[in-house]
């Protein structure tokens, strides 16, 4: 450490010494003071000179958009409060204006909350690109698909929007049915264990959503056993790519079981590939993502088209896992947060659940064993009505994370700087008055065809807008209104309702804060009847 100070002291002479001869007198005192200069006044120094710079540097980024005035812990922000983020602390942000920022640890953080500002980021891929953090890209694996940008991520995204359409869901439907008869029956059996008294069913849900999930993109190449051990283990996914994590991956930490699983996961989807192939190969019809996404590269062998070109290379079995398990990825929170929003609302309106029964059975024509389909589902207005409304009060993404590439004029009076972290929020939008009327009301029937909500198109941020649009919209729509419709018909869920059942929990996505206490029965579709 001396020899540094030593050599700094040098180095300051040599320069000053070329210097004119008035100046020669001060490399005398300059070199005296170095010199002089004790451990402690250095290091007390650099960190003032540290802290004034992290000031200053806070300020210009600010400019004129509402933020705490100064940095309050200099360094660290509030990177406390990150660590439990509360819901009613994101509101404060949204109200305090347009744009509002904080800092968290160096990261300078803007968060846009009206609905132009959002759709605005959202569709600027010229400036911004998704938010990752960084130890997703160890756990996602740096070959994803899904950390392209620009072109590369627009090319490669057409080649997966084929495996969403309607079409292609129609064909994942018997799979997915075959989950939710399981899953009715599994939630009366857990609450008759335990008497019919409502439980806990945070948990459930998630399982019932990774089982639906996997089933739809893997088929029966997945075993029960497997779905079974994803299921358990997905929530360390969740946990190790929280918003703030440690960015190595150190044994037995959060991150290291996340990667586990991760691997552990892509393993079994590889394996499922590969059998998919094989199925194709021999002449086989699709039955979930992963044939189908055969099938489109099999086809394409023989065509020329735009659409066929984009399948005319191989994807590998490891490149597929990859990909399949960025759908699990993207859909396991947010579907799971929209299946407790769901259940619980549903139970608390009565008015509600009765009307989604009546569609049931009219649509089926009083056959509540008739299969799933795409022209059945399509029938469901109701029910649709009831998810889309569901979606809009309870959003499941509040936020999108995106990094500013290049300096972004966000506002006339403001610029986003290069490498800030801009965050266009959805939820404001979805809570307009101008355009939803108590929008704090669950109202299904805001949702008919020509009403102001319907026509509002460019408040329906749920999924996202632009080039990273959610690529699973449709097919949420599509299971969400079949299954709360199975359910209806089949089963007669109670809902617990708590101090805390309204209230919001933040953890990734949004839950009840009670975690969702619920007690299912088995009741027969046509009489009604409830088992005691
Ligand atoms: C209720 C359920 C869901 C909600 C609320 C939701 C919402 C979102 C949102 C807000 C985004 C970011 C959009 C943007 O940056 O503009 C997104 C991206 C994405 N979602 Fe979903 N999502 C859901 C379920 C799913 C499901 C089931 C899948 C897959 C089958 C899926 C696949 C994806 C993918 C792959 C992306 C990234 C797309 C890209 O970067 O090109 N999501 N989703």
């Amino acid at each position: 450490m001396s020899s540094v100070r030593e050599f700094a002291a040098e180095a300051a002479i040599e320069s000053l010494a070329n210097n004119t001869s008035a100046s020669a007198i001060n490399v005398q005192q300059v070199l005296t003071s170095l010199q002089s200069i004790s451990y402690l006044k250095l290091f007390v120094t650099l960190v003032c000179v540290g802290l004034v710079w992290d000031q200053i540097s806070y300020q210009t980024k600010k400019g004129s958009i509402p933020g705490p005035r100064w940095k309050m812990w200099p360094v660290l922000g509030p990177f406390l409060e990150s660590l439990d983020p509360k819901f009613e602390e994101y509101k404060a942000k949204w109200d305090a204006g347009p744009l509002s920022c904080v800092s968290i640890f160096h990261k300078f953080v803007v968060i846009a909350s009206t609905r132009d500002l959002a759709r605005k980021i959202l569709q600027s891929p010229k400036y911004v690109k998704p938010c990752v953090v960084d130890v997703a890209i160890k756990i996602l694996r740096p070959s994803n698909w899904v950390f392209l940008d620009g072109k590369e991520h627009v090319d490669y995204r057409k080649s997966l929007n084929g495996l969403f359409t309607k079409t292609a869901l129609a064909q994942y439907l018997p799979s997915q049915e075959q989950v939710m008869d399981k899953y009715i029956e599994k939630f009366v059996s857990i609450s008759k264990d335990n008497k019919y008294e409502p439980q806990v069913f945070f948990h459930e849900m998630r399982e019932i959503m990774c089982a639906l999930s996997l089933k739809a993109f893997c088929g029966s190449y997945i075993t029960e056993d497997q779905i079974r051990k994803v299921a358990d283990d997905y929530y360390l996914v969740t946990a190790a790519l929280e918003l703030v994590n440690f960015p190595i991956i150190l044994p037995f930490t959060k991150t290291w079981y996340g990667k586990k699983t991760a691997d552990m996961t892509m393993k079994i989807f590889e394996q499922c590939a590969q059998m998919a192939k094989d199925h194709v190969a021999a002449g086989g019809e699709p039955t979930c993502v992963m044939d189908a996404w055969c099938k489109l590269m099999h086809d394409a062998k023989t065509h020329n088209d735009e659409n066929a070109r984009l399948f005319h290379r191989e994807f590998s079995n490891k490149e597929i896992s990859e990909a399949i398990f960025t759908f699990l990825f993207a859909s396991q929170d947010a579907s799971s947060s929209l299946a407790c929003w769901l259940f619980q609302i549903v139970a608390d309106r009565p008015d509600v659940m009765q009307k989604i029964r009546e569609e049931q059975l009219r649509v089926r024509d009083n056959d509540p064993s008739m299969p799933l389909s795409l022209d059945l589902i399509d029938s469901m207005k109701y029910t649709y009505m009831v998810v889309k409304e569901a979606l809009r009060y309870r959003p499941p993404v509040i936020m999108v994370p995106y990094v500013v590439k290049q300096k972004f004029p966000v506002a006339p009076n403001y610029s986003a700087p290069k490498g800030a972290m801009l965050i266009p929020t959805l939820y404001p939008s979805l809570h307009d008055p101008e355009v939803f009327e108590d929008p704090e009301e669950f109202i299904p029937e805001r949702w008919v065809e020509g009403s102001p909500a319907n026509q509002a198109k460019k408040n329906w941020l749920v999924f996202g807008s632009g080039p990273h649009v959610c690529l699973g919209q449709t097919y949420v729509m599509m299971t969400f209104t079949a299954l709360i419709g199975k359910f209806a018909m089949y089963s007669d869920w109670e809902h617990k309702v708590t101090p805390l059942s309204e209230k919001i929990k933040v953890f990734a996505t949004i839950f009840p804060k009670d975690d969702l206490h619920l007690s299912f029965k088995k009741r027969d579709p046509i009489s009604g009847k409830v088992e005691a």
